[in-house]
């Protein structure tokens, strides 16, 4: 088996970041890992919001390309960031350790009140927009995309009072100390995926490096919540541009797997969400289920109106 190992990665702080941790890993399993940065679409294109761009697979596409090539082993991602399929000569080998799953809020003010009249939050997520609308009806939202250090710039210019983002990618880039709020992810449930790092490789990667690379990265409690969440993202028929959420929880035993997961309407009016749970077993057919009940219940009338709006727009 071969040691050397090339990873794969954008080259933005949070990837690098991510692709460090990795690195990190690899070589204190007496592996020698090399980062290889890679350019993709969705760091390239900053001007347009995701759901105008076509969201599916904007950051992963040239990755994907550099392991059907060889030109790298493994391609790091943002787990949240992987589309629900994936190309079938491809897998996701591991699903390391998640961060805290939460959304906070960032701003440079130490007094930043949420319930400010006038608020303005800087968000470019569908899922975090519509939260939003529902949760702080009186805040406004205004597009944030770039990558974290071009939103903080934003926030720093006063395009918004604060920002809404992930607590992982914070706390990667060391941001902590502006965090103002943590919001509760029984309300703002995160995306599927949110805080967890995902290793992709190609099927055809020798047998004996990948068993060895997912003993050293994957995190078995994560890899099953993650397995129910895209189920559930993958019968949602998702991408990120599709307010939808879910967060999967593993019981102390490990025995079984709990499923909170929904869909939002644009506006925030309707919000369809259950909990299931299932054997850790079953993990994969409990998102399908979960996401089958959302949609009957209602979730495909929002995700039809939300998909009218997008061809009007
Ligand atoms: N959508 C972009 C993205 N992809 C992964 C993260 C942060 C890390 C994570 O959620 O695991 C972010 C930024 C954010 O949502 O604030």
């Amino acid at each position: 088996m071969k040691t050397s190992i090339r990873i794969g990665t954008r080259g933005s702080k949070l990837a690098l970041w991510q692709a460090n941790h990795v690195a990190g890993q690899l070589t204190a399993a007496g592996l020698a890992p090399e980062i290889v940065i890679i350019t993709t679409k969705g760091d390239v294109v900053l001007d347009r919001s995701l759901d105008k761009i076509g969201a599916k697979g904007v950051f992963t596409e040239e990755l994907e390309e550099g392991l059907r090539t060889g030109y790298v082993d493994i391609a790091v991602h943002s787990a949240k960031d992987v589309q629900s399929t994936i190309p079938a000569d491809l897998e996701l080998l591991a699903f390391m350790q998640r961060e805290r799953v939460n959304d906070v809020v960032v701003s440079f003010d130490p007094n930043l009140d949420l319930q400010r009249p006038d608020l303005v939050l800087g968000t470019s997520s569908t899922r975090r927009k519509a939260m939003l609308r529902r949760f702080l009806p009186h805040a406004t939202t205004a597009e944030a995309r770039g990558n974290l250090q071009t939103r903080l710039r934003k926030l720093e210019e006063g395009q918004y009072h604060a920002l809404v983002l992930a607590y992982a990618g914070v706390h990667r880039m060391e941001y902590d100390g502006l965090i103002r709020h943590v919001l509760p992810e029984t309300q703002y449930v995160p995306a599927t995926g949110q805080g967890s790092v995902a290793i992709e490789c190609a099927r055809s990667l020798e047998p004996a490096l990948k068993e060895e690379l997912r003993r050293i990265l994957d995190h078995p409690a994560t890899h099953v919540c993650l397995a129910a969440e895209r189920a559930f993202l993958r019968t949602m028929e998702g991408g990120c541009s599709i307010p939808s959420f879910a967060l999967a929880s593993l019981s102390a035993d490990g025995q079984t797997v709990q499923l909170h997961g929904g869909l939002i309407s644009l506006d925030g009016q309707e919000l369809i969400e259950e909990t299931h749970t299932a054997a850790a077993t079953e993990a994969e057919v409990l998102g399908t289920r979960l996401a089958e009940s959302v949609l009957a219940r209602g979730g495909r009338q929002i995700l039809d109106d939300i998909r009218r709006v997008r061809h009007e727009a």
